[in-house]
């Protein structure tokens, strides 16, 4: 029997991820006879052009779905091996079609089963897996603009099999799933056998104790998000930030679990256990003066007594060239700078060292290093901050200040209105 498949609420389309296998064809056919008449039923074949079976086992599903009359998108993509293994490649670009594909209210089902469950907790335990990890498979997540659903998750594969059976399905075998080279398969056909021979029920109860661990995870965030609203979190120009004294107050697992929940929010991958050893050293330090920490694609600095969380790339310094614009411009680093009242043109320069400036107001010049240092600008920013010339003089220094006369120095009447933004987009993180 297979459990009653309860579509998930708002649910407008819903596609099955059909790769040809058994699971996927029970799971379309059973959508079929489940799936309610203002619900859109179709299914999707990524074809990852890599088996030179790849070809039969299209025409196979397209035949399938005819035959049920359900409509059938095939996506062609090509997938790049480099730096990571075949299967985990596949499976990346298989999710990035499938994410380009969803629109709110798309459900894509797709056929993972108990079995797959109990293999991804073991799998995840020989990796070291925290708590997180051994949760394994969630029934439902986000991805792109609509969601994965694993119906089948709770249904064991000899349910699935008895099914394919009654119904007389006919599916295609992909020849890589019987190589032990492959991991997965190594625990599903040299493990798994050995395992349930003394433990018959050891699958069910491998899923059992992911669900205590996804119970566990749940608790976990809840008391990550109490402490997370704690610590004076800030959004920042660029990246977020939060105070290192209030974070200090928690024991170090808590301040763990709270940058663990930081970078979740940030949609980031939380870092290894090692790189935790190098960020409590981060924390420690006296001074801000501290390298900062990188982890692929973000990193941790500090300034001012606040902890920061920054794309790397804003990290690395980078040799920005002077530009030519006017009224508004994109920088190399991805910065939007605009001025409003002025609509002739202006140069980007950056810092090269030894400049002054005279903030409007002032009475003096002052060398340009210490006004960003008494303006707070983060030190990262300071090679970055766009100084805005007109005919050779300086007018504006980012957004944090109009020089004296910038109005005059743009051939504008005193006292013209003249104003800068410059801010990172959203969504740079
Ligand atoms: N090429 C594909 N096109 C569409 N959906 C896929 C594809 N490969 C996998 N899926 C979906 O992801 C689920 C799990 O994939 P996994 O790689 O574990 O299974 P599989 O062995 O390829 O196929 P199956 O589990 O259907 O026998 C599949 O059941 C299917 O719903």
């Amino acid at each position: 029997m297979l459990p009653p498949l309860n579509i998930p609420a708002n649910c407008k389309r819903l596609i099955v991820g059909l790769s040809g296998g058994v699971d996927s064809v029970v799971l379309l056919h059973w959508a079929k006879q489940q799936c309610p008449n203002f619900v859109t039923l179709s299914a999707i074949h990524i074809n990852h052009q890599l088996s030179p079976n790849a070809g039969q086992w299209q025409q196979q599903v397209e035949g399938l779905c005819a035959s049920l009359n359900i409509p059938l998108n095939t996506v062609n993509v090509a997938v790049n091996i480099a730096g990571q293994g075949l299967e985990q490649a596949a499976r990346q670009a298989r999710y990035q079609a499938f994410e380009q594909l969803l629109q709110a209210g798309d459900v894509l089902a797709v056929g993972h089963h108990q079995n797959d469950q109990a293999e991804t907790l073991l799998l995840r335990l020989m990796r070291g897996a925290g708590v997180q990890g051994l949760a394994a498979m969630p029934v439902e997540r986000p991805l792109g603009q609509g969601r994965l659903w694993r119906p089948l998750l709770q249904c064991p594969k000899t349910s699935i099999l008895n099914y394919a059976k009654q119904q007389a399905l006919q599916w295609v075998e992909d020849e890589s799933n019987a190589d032990t080279r492959f991991s997965r398969n190594f625990v599903r056909h040299q493990i798994f056998p050995v395992i349930t021979q003394h433990w018959p029920n050891a699958v069910e109860q491998i899923t059992v104790a992911a669900e205590h661990a996804r119970e566990a995870q749940h608790l976990l965030d809840e008391y990550a998000a109490l402490d997370f609203a704690s610590v004076g979190f800030r959004q920042e120009r660029c990246g977020s930030s939060i105070d290192i004294s209030a974070l200090r107050v928690l024991s170090w697992s808590r301040q763990k679990q709270l940058v663990r929940f930081w970078l979740k929010q940030e949609g980031e991958l939380a870092p290894q256990s090692g790189h935790f050893e190098e960020l409590q050293k981060l924390l420690q330090a006296q001074a801000d003066a501290q390298p900062a920490l990188l982890l692929g694609s973000y990193g941790f600095s500090r300034f001012k007594q606040r902890l920061y969380l920054l794309p790397v790339s804003i990290l690395q310094s980078v040799a920005a060239q002077a530009v030519s614009f006017k009224e508004h411009c994109v920088l190399s680093d991805g910065s939007e700078l605009r001025v409003a009242g002025f609509t002739g043109e202006l140069q980007v320069r950056y810092r090269q060292g030894g400049e002054r400036a005279h903030p409007a107001g002032r009475a003096h010049s002052q060398a340009l290093k210490k006004l960003l240092q008494e303006y707070r600008l983060e030190p990262w920013l300071r090679h970055r901050i766009p100084l805005i010339y007109c005919n050779n003089s300086l007018i504006a220094v980012g957004d944090l200040w109009l020089q004296c006369n910038a109005a005059s120095l743009c051939g504008l009447p005193e006292g013209a209105p003249l104003s800068v933004t410059w801010h990172f987009p959203q969504g740079a993180f």
